[in-house]
Order: structure tokens, then sequence, then C-alpha cells
């Protein structure tokens, strides 16, 4: 028998190199229950203990199945060394520790050197049919893999249930048919499993109907007929994944949600007990706590709507989108529209959970709406708007007294509101326009309810979101019929002589100016006749000069009648007119003159007994002055009153009188 080893407990060194031991060692006294002297890092580690051993003995350590067969052999012990096998308490599922055992001194007592080395896998038949049980009837599902191949070896029936496979067709496949990770990857975790490195994993693997599903994987190393294998254990949590994928989802969902999520009790008295973080935000509460102490009827702005809203949830057992005017801890209104539900707490208390949503901006939105809306209709304007999609979405009051109730589809469109031609100008020119510059103002028309026009100016706006996407087109047009009648009559007053309604010689030289133009270019003759009431003055003399008025007025009605709508008939100054033919020779010119001249000498200007008037006719020549045909005409109206006066008189052929215009008579 070797003489008992001393530990240098004292040699720094040495203890120090114990210490740090990847091995665990221990010393324990030889007295019953074996109190533990000393203990290095890794027993510290392995049995999970804390630093001084005093507090714990060997006993405790050892598996109770171990302790009687343990005790045994060191009361049989014939010499210094012992080898036993223990299964070490702390350290459960793990293999077993065969324990060396030698004899020794610590601080001058008998002590214990013990090392622990890990102990053979067990090989004995007795465990393998023992383990062979365990894995054919625990109903977990259980694969048995060649750690080499992957090779699926054995399966038991919940398995074969779970996969959807036979054992036969099972035993055919490898486990990294089943894993959705790559073959590489599966190997790699193969050998961490068997180097139990890693036991445990979490995968997702495809059944035969394909479908993958969430698997936790337990793995380890097993032995049986002196094979090495992985036993694995493989727990579906594909539902409980689901299950709190969903959790963290409605948890997001409640702290991120931008309207206030709460719950509240009744009992004592009213207060919230669980509010999301936007909650916090609508009563500017700095902390949960904060709003939970806050007695909820101290956060209603009105005790009327407090009475008529727990009134109603009393009465239905829920409440949807109630607007209610609210104080936040600082006693700020907010405009909220409240959703609440009654429920029964665990312990039978009624509780209340809900919505809150700060509707503030929105009613501050809705103000400013109501007042742009009020102003609008005030207006004699008709204001509309018309979305991207080109419906009408806003029409005010005087558009709806001129065009009648928007209709409810809101397709109001331009064939009903507008003529045909102002539509096309709207579409094709106006729309296009706005859309591309930002306006488009034009005067245009729209059709009134009777279906007449009323002139309209019109302006087009367009508007663009930030994002530079059309975001709304708004017209406004203004009724201008009455300013259209107005300018008529003032263009009528600028070119007409305001007693006889004839044209003035203004509008009469444009139009002339406009038909020479025309008669040039299409080789037209073009004829004047100018003409003068004979011996007025003592008309006037006579009658009066109202009445002589009334006869410049009638005689002007008397020659229209036989005027066609392309003549005009001018005033050319006091009792003398000018009559404008075109596309008329000079034959032509003499036949309506001679008509013209019976015409009045047989006409009723009561009470002037009778009327006549002397003409002179002349065509105009394509080069000829306008001055001088005039002195044509001047001549040969003389002519006609130096001849007796009522007759027509033929001016000269052009080109004969050279001399400047003037009034000869
Ligand atoms: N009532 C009235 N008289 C006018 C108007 N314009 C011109 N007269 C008159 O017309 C008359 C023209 O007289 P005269 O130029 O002498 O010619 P007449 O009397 O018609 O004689 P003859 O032309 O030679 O036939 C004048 O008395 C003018 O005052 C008008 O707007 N109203």
């Amino acid at each position: 028998m070797n003489e008992p080893i001393s530990v240098a407990s004292t040699d720094e060194d040495l203890g120090c190199l114990v210490e740090g031991l990847p091995m665990p060692v221990m010393v324990a006294g030889s007295q019953p229950g074996w109190p533990l002297l000393y203990i290095n890092g890794e027993a510290r580690r392995l049995f999970r203990l804390a630093g001084r051993a005093e507090e714990s003995d060997l006993a405790s350590l050892i598996d109770p199945a171990d302790v009687a067969c343990f005790e045994a052999e060191l009361a049989s012990l014939s010499h210094d060394r012992l080898q036993v096998r223990v299964a070490c308490r702390a350290a459960q599922g793990r293999p077993p520790f065969d324990a060396i055992m030698r004899k020794a001194r610590w601080q001058g007592q008998d002590a214990w050197l013990l090392t622990l080395m890990p102990g053979e896998q067990p090989t004995c038949g007795e465990r393998e049919s023992f383990y062979q049980q365990m894995f054919t009837t625990n109903p977990a599902i259980k694969l048995l893999i060649d750690p080499a191949t992957g090779a699926i070896i054995d399966a038991n029936a919940a398995a074969e249930a779970f996969y959807g496979y036979t054992l036969d067709a099972l035993k055919r496949l490898k486990i990294t048919d089943i894993n959705c990770l790559s073959s590489q990857e599966v190997r790699v975790r193969m050998a961490e499993a068997k180097a139990c490195e890693q036991l445990f994993f979490e995968f997702r693997h495809r059944l035969a109907s394909g479908e993958v599903r969430d698997v936790h994987v337990y793995s380890g190393p097993v032995t049986l007929a002196g094979r090495e294998y992985l036993h694995s254990i493989i727990v579906d949590v594909t539902d409980e994944k689901r299950y709190y994928t969903r959790l963290e989802v409605y948890n997001d969902l409640f702290h991120k949600l931008p309207v206030g999520v709460y719950r509240n009790t009744t009992q004592p008295e009213a207060r919230f007990t669980a509010a999301n973080p936007a909650m916090l935000s609508i009563f500017e509460a700095h902390s949960p706590q904060a709003l939970f102490e806050a007695k909820l009827s101290s956060l209603y702005a009105s005790a009327e709507q407090l009475e008529a809203f727990l009134g109603d949830l009393e009465r239905d057992g829920a409440v949807s989108r109630r607007p209610l005017q609210l104080l936040t801890l600082n006693g700020r209104l907010v405009h909220a529209e409240v959703t609440a539900f009654r429920q029964l707490a665990e312990d039978g208390t009624v509780e209340f959970s809900g919505i809150v949503e700060d509707v503030t901006a929105r009613y501050a939105a809705q103000v400013n709406r109501d007042r742009l809306t009020h102003l609008l209709d005030a207006s004699p304007d008709i204001v509309s708007i018309t979305d991207a999609e080109q419906r009408v979405v806003y029409l005010n009051k005087a558009g709806r007294k001129l065009l009648g109730e928007l209709p409810e589809a809101l397709t109001l469109s331009l064939e009903q509101t507008h003529p045909p031609w102002a539509r096309r100008i709207i579409e094709e020119q106006g729309i296009p326009h706005a859309i591309e510059h930002g306006y488009w103002y034009a005067e245009t028309a729209v059709l009134s309810r009777d279906g007449s026009e009323v002139p309209v100016s019109q302006l087009i706006v367009s508007r663009r979101t930030e994002r530079g996407e059309l975001d709304c087109i708004a017209t406004i047009m203004r009724d201008i019929s009455q300013a259209k009648r107005y300018q008529a009559e003032l263009e009528f007053h600028a070119g007409h002589d305001p007693l006889t309604g004839a044209v003035n010689r203004n509008r009469f030289l444009a139009v002339l100016a406009q038909e020479r133009a025309e008669a040039r270019r299409n080789g037209h003759s073009l004829s004047l006749v100018m003409f003068d009431i004979d011996r007025f003055k003592r008309v006037n003399d006579t009658f009066g000069h109202s009445i002589g008025d009334m006869v410049l007025s009638r005689l002007v009605q008397t020659c229209r009648g036989l005027l066609r709508e392309v003549d005009v008939l001018a005033r050319w100054g006091g009792e003398e007119f000018m009559l404008l033919l075109p596309d008329t020779p000079l034959e032509g010119g003499e036949i309506l003159a001679e008509k013209l001249r019976r015409a009045i000498e047989e006409a009723d200007f009561f009470p002037v007994p009778t009327l006549t008037c002397s003409f002179g006719v002349a065509e105009l020549a394509a080069e000829e002055s306008e001055a001088r045909c005039y002195k044509r005409l001047d001549e040969a109206l003389y002519r006609a009153k130096a001849e007796g006066r009522n007759r027509v008189c033929m001016a000269e052929p052009a080109g004969f009188s050279d001399s400047p215009p003037g009034k000869s008579r």
C-alpha cells in the first residue's frame, strides 16, 4: 500500500494549479458524510457550489442511488486508491462520473482526494432495453439519427404521426430531408449535439404533407449496441410560436397604436388600470401611474356629457365613437371620440375597455372648413371643387341655386353643367392648362336649370399634393350676363346713332374697310349710295325739331325694310345718309336707290305731308380712294338736288374727277 499523498495547501503555486485544473478536484474529510474540505473551480462549476467548501458534504452531491454502493466500497477499502462511478446530483442529465479517490492528508487530518472523470457511456443491455422502452412508449416525438450520415435510424409512433410518414418511410429519409436548413448547416448542428456542445435547437421541419412546422429539438448522443447515435426529442412549437408572435404583434400594436387604448375599473371608484403610450400622450401624463391616480370624473370637461355617456354605457353596455370633451392632467381641453364597452373582471367587478381618439386637430380643421364653407356660400360666385378623378365634390350655394343640388354620386359632369361649346374649351384648353400652369381664365357659359346658357367668367385653379400629384381642381365662375348686357349696349352705342339706330360714321368706316378687303379678295363689286332729305329745314321750321327727329327715325325704319342683312345704313351727318351695298355693281345700287326714293316718297311721315330724298350712287372702284368716291357721290347728289330733288343721279365713273374731297353743294 502506498503512503497517503500530501496536498501542499501552503504552496501557493500548486494551489493555483489545482484551483484552475479543468477537471473537478475535491478534498473530503474521512468522517461520515464526508464533509468537503476543499473544492476547486471546475468542481464548484459542475456541482453549482458557492465558494466555501465547508457548507456541503460529499454525500449530498452523490445521487442517493449511488450513496450505499459508495459507502460499501469505502468500508471495504483495502488499498489507498478507489475508483467508483457516481452520478452527480447537480449535473442531472450528464453521464455519471468516475470518481478516483485516494487517501490524503489535509491540514493535519485524514481525508479523501477526489478527482472526477467523465464516465463511459452505459453499454449494458439492461440500460439499452430501458432506453428502447422509453423511446417507443414515450408520447414525445423521437428520432434516432446517425450523426455521421444524418440517416434516420429509428422513430417512435409519435414521430410517425407527426411527420406523416410510416416508420419504414422515415427510415429511408435523412434528417436533412426534413430539416429546412441546408445539409451543411444540419451537419454542423449534428456535430455540436454529438459533442454535447449544444443540445437544444430551434428548427423548421417539413412534414410529408409539405407543411413546415416550427420545432424545438433536444438532441444528444446515445450509445446503442456499441454505436453512437443522436437521440432527438422534437417538440412542435408552431402554434405556440404563432401565439407568441401574435401576442408580440398585439403588444406592439398596443404600444404603437396612434389612438389611446385603455381599461378602467369602477371599484372602489372609476380609475384607469391600463393605458398605452398614446393614452398618456393624450392626457399629458408623464407616467402610467400619474394617469392611474387621476379620478376619471375629473377628466371630463362637461358634467352633462359625462352623465349622458355613462347613462348610455350603462344601458347599452357599449358606446361607439362618442364625441366628448375631455381634460388632460394639465387641464387642457381635448376634443375626443371615445369608444367603450363593458366587461366583467375575473373578480366579478365591472370593468370598461375602450379607445380614445384625439380629434382636436380634426375638430379645429372642421371648424375652419365650416367657416370657409359659410364664406363660400355667401359668395355670389359659383365655386366648385372637383377631385383628381374629376368628380364634383363641392358646390357652393350660388352653384346649387343655378345648377341644382349636387347629385349623391358626386358625378355632376361638365356635360350637365356646360353647353357643348364651353365644355369643349374647358376640356381641351382649360383643364390641361390649369393642370400644367396652375390656373386658366376665360369666359365660358353654364347651363341654368331651365337649360338656358348663362355667360360666366371662369377661373380654373389646380392644386397639387406635397408629392406633386394632382389633388383637386377648383373652379370659380361669375355670372357675367349683366355685364355682358351692358357691354353689348355700350358696343351698340359706340357704333350707332342714338336717334335713328343707324350705324354712325365711325362704325361705317370700319365696316367699309372690311368689306373692301373682302371685295378685293373675291373680285366682287361694292356700291355706295349717299342720300339727303329734301328741304328738311322746312320740316323743322314748320313742325318743330322733335317732329324733325321723328322723321329722321322713321326714315331709317322705312329704308331698313328694303335692305338686305349685309347692307349697312349709316347716318352720315344731320339729314344725310350713306348706304354700303356689298357685292353690288353700280346698276344694282341704282335700282335700290330708286326703290328707296319711291318708298320714302310714299311713306307716311304724319304730320309731315310729304317727304322726299335725293340720291347719288357710285360703284367703289378697286383702287379708288374712299375720299375720291365720296366726292363723286357728293357731286351726283348735288346734281340730283340741282335737277329738282327727289331723284337718283349716278356718279361720274371713277377716274374722271381728280379734285380733292369737299362739300360742293
Ligand atoms: N330735327 C332735326 N333736324 C336736323 C338734325 N340734323 C340736321 N337737322 C336740320 O336739317 C336741316 C338741313 O337744312 P339744309 O342743309 O339747309 O338742307 P335742306 O333744308 O334739307 O334743303 P336741301 O338739302 O337743299 O333740300 C337744318 O335745318 C338742320 O338743323 C337733327 O338731328 N334733327
